[in-house]
C-alpha cells in the first residue's frame, strides 16, 4: 500500500477539499491499469491473434483508434515478441493525449522539447506518419539513451535527438517550429499511483521550484513557435502552481491565447478563480484530467497559439558546427554502399530515395527525406541506425534498417523454423544448422521481421542487439 505523505494530503485538502482528497487517497490505492498503443505499422488482427497466445485480451478505448485497455494478461504485456519488436508501446491512456492534441502532421516542424524516455515522440512521429522533422530534446543523458533506445525499437525515422536544456534552446531556433509540445518536468502527483517515491520529497518549496522551470521551458517553447504556430503544455501533475498559475504568468507576458482542448475521455476545465484570485479565462480552455473521473493518470493539457513575434535571443552558436552532412542517396559518399545493398538484398534502389543518409565514422544512420537540417552539428543523432561499414568495406544492416527495409527483401532471407531457433536468436547466439549462402542475412518468423543475422559454416549468428536482449522475451 502506498503511503501518501502529509504534505499531499494537506495540499489537496486545502485547495480541492476533502472529498478530493479522499478519492486521491482511494485512486491511489487502486491498481493502475495498463494501456497500450499499437503502431500503426502494425497488423492489427495478426497483433490481436499473436497476443492471445499470451493470455492477453484487450479492449479498444473510444475516440483513440490505437489505443487500447489490456483486460487480461497484464504481466505478459511487457514480455512478447510483438512488444519487443514495437508492435505496440505500453503508455498510460492519459499520457497519450498531449501528442493527440498537439497532432502534428508531417510537414509540421515538430519539436518534443522534454522528450525521454518517448511516450510521446515515438506517438509524435506516428501522428507525422514518420515523416518530416521531428526534434526530441531532453536535459538527462541517461533518459536520452533510453529515448534512444524507444526510438529505434518503434522504427522512428524522422527524429533527431538533442542534449540541451530545454530552456536555453531557443538560442538556436528562432520562430522555426510548427509544433511544440513542452510536456514538463513536474511534481507528478498525477502518477503517484505507480511512482510512490514522490511522496518521500513532496513539499510545496520544490513545487515552486518546478514550477520556475516550467515557466522558463514554456518561454523558450514560445520563442521558438512560429507566429500562428501551436504549442502543447501538459503536466502528470495536479497542482495549480505547476498548471493554472504557470500559463497566467505566461499570458501576461507573451503573445500566446489559450484555444479549446477537445479530449476523448472525461476531463474538468481548468481553473480561473483561485481563492478569489481571478486568473485570465483563456485559461478555462485548458483541461485537468482527474484520474478517478478517466480511469488513468492525473494531467493536465493546455493549447497556446502564437500571435504575434517575440524577441530573438542568441546562442554561441561557434561551438557547433554544423559538421553533419545529410546525404541524398546518389551522393557519392553514400552511393556506392546503397547500391551493395540494393543487389545483394534485392532491394529496388528506389527504395532509398525517401531518405538522407548520415556517416559518422562507421556508423550509418538515416533519416527521413524531407527532415530539415538546421544547426545539424547541435544534435547527439540524426535519425535512426541504418547499418556499420564493416572491414571488408561493406555494410552491415542493423536490426531497426532491416525492419524498414524487410518488406522489400527479396534475396538472403533467412526464415528461422521453430521456438528454439527463435530462443537462440533472442539470446544472441547461433543456430547450428546450414544456410543456403553465407553473409548477412534478414532474419523472419511468423511473417515477422526480427532483424538480421550472419551465416557462416557454423551456421546462423544472431546480431540481434545487445540493448534488446535484456529484456525478458516470452515465447508461447
Ligand atoms: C515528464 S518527463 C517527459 C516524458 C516524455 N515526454 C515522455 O512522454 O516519455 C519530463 C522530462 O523533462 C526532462 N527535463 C527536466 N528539466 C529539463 C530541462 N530544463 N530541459 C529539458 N528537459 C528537461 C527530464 O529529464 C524528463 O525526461
Amino acid at each position: 500500500m502506498i503511503e501518501i505523505g502529509k504534505n499531499i494530503t494537506e495540499y489537496l485538502r486545502e485547495n480541492f477539499g476533502d472529498e478530493y482528497m479522499s478519492r486521491f487517497v482511494e485512486f491511489y490505492d487502486s491498481e493502475p491499469k495498463t494501456h497500450i498503443r499499437i503502431s500503426p505499422r502494425s497488423d492489427k488482427q495478426k497483433l490481436f491473434e499473436a497476443l492471445t497466445h499470451y493470455g492477453i485480451e484487450l479492449k479498444g478505448v473510444q475516440g483513440i483508434p490505437n489505443a487500447y485497455e489490456v483486460t487480461r494478461g497484464v504481466d505478459m504485456v511487457g514480455k512478447t515478441i510483438d512488444y519487443i519488436l514495437g508492435a505496440y508501446y505500453i503508455q498510460s491512456l492519459s499520457s497519450m493525449l498531449p501528442a493527440l492534441v498537439l497532432n502534428p502532421s508531417p510537414k509540421d516542424k515538430t519539436l518534443d522539447l522534454c522528450a525521454a524516455p518517448g511516450s510521446k515522440t515515438t506517438q509524435l512521429s506516428e501522428l507525422m506518419s514518420n515523416r518530416g522533422t521531428l526534434v526530441s530534446n531532453d536535459i538527462s543523458i541517461d533518459r536520452l539513451r533510453v529515448l534512444m533506445y524507444n526510438i529505434d525499437k518503434m522504427n522512428v525515422v524522422n527524429a533527431g535527438v538533442l542534449n540541451k536544456k530545454g530552456e536555453l534552446l531557443c538560442g538556436f531556433f528562432d520562430e522555426y517550429f510548427d509544433r511544440i509540445l513542452v510536456d514538463a518536468p513536474c511534481s507528478a502527483l498525477g502518477i503517484i499511483q505507480k511512482k510512490g517515491e514522490v511522496s518521500n520529497w513532496w513539499n510545496r518549496n520544490k513545487v515552486s521550484g518546478i514550477a520556475e522551470i516550467q515557466y522558463k521551458l514554456l518561454v523558450s517553447g514560445i520563442r521558438m513557435l512560429k507566429v500562428g504556430g501551436e504549442l502543447v503544455y501538459s503536466t502528470c501533475t495536479l497542482t495549480l502552481e505547476e498548471n493554472e498559475l504557470v500559463l497566467n504568468k505566461i499570458l501576461e507576458k507573451y503573445p500566446v491565447e489559450l484555444v479549446d482542448v477537445e479530449l476523448p475521455v472525461e476531463s474538468r476545465e481548468a481553473f480561473t478563480d483561485i481563492r478569489g484570485v481571478k486568473l485570465n479565462p483563456g485559461i478555462s480552455k485548458a483541461k485537468r484530467i482527474v484520474p478517478w473521473e478517466a480511469g488513468s493518470e492525473g494531467f493536465f493539457v493546455a493549447k497556446l497559439v502564437k500571435s504575434d513575434k517575440t524577441d530573438k535571443r542568441n546562442a554561441d552558436k561557434s561551438r557547433f558546427k554544423n559538421d553533419i552532412k545529410l546525404l541524398n542517396a546518389n551522393s557519392r559518399d553514400i552511393k556506392n554502399y546503397l547500391s551493395e545493398i540494393s543487389d545483394y538484398y534485392g532491394i529496388e534502389k528506389s527504395v532509398f530515395d525517401d531518405y538522407r543518409f548520415i556517416q559518422r565514422s562507421k556508423d550509418i544512420y538515416f533519416v527521413d527525406g524531407r527532415w530539415d537540417s538546421i544547426h545539424t552539428g547541435l544534435f547527439n543523432r540524426i535519425g535512426s541506425k541504418f547499418g556499420a561499414v564493416d572491414k571488408k568495406n561493406r555494410v552491415q544492416l542493423h536490426m531497426l534498417a532491416a525492419q524498414i527495409l524487410g518488406k522489400y527483401v527479396a534475396k538472403n532471407r533467412a526464415e528461422l523454423k521453430n521456438k528454439s531457433e527463435l530462443e537462440i536468436y533472442f539470446r544472441g547466439g547461433v543456430i547450428r544448422r546450414p544456410f543456403d549462402s553465407k553473409g548477412q542475412k534478414i532474419v523472419f518468423y511468423d511473417d515477422k521481421i526480427l532483424g538480421t543475422a550472419v551465416a557462416s559454416d557454423e551456421g546462423l549468428k544472431s546480431q540481434f542487439p545487445r540493448a534488446f536482449r535484456t529484456q525478458e522475451i516470452v515465447i508461447p
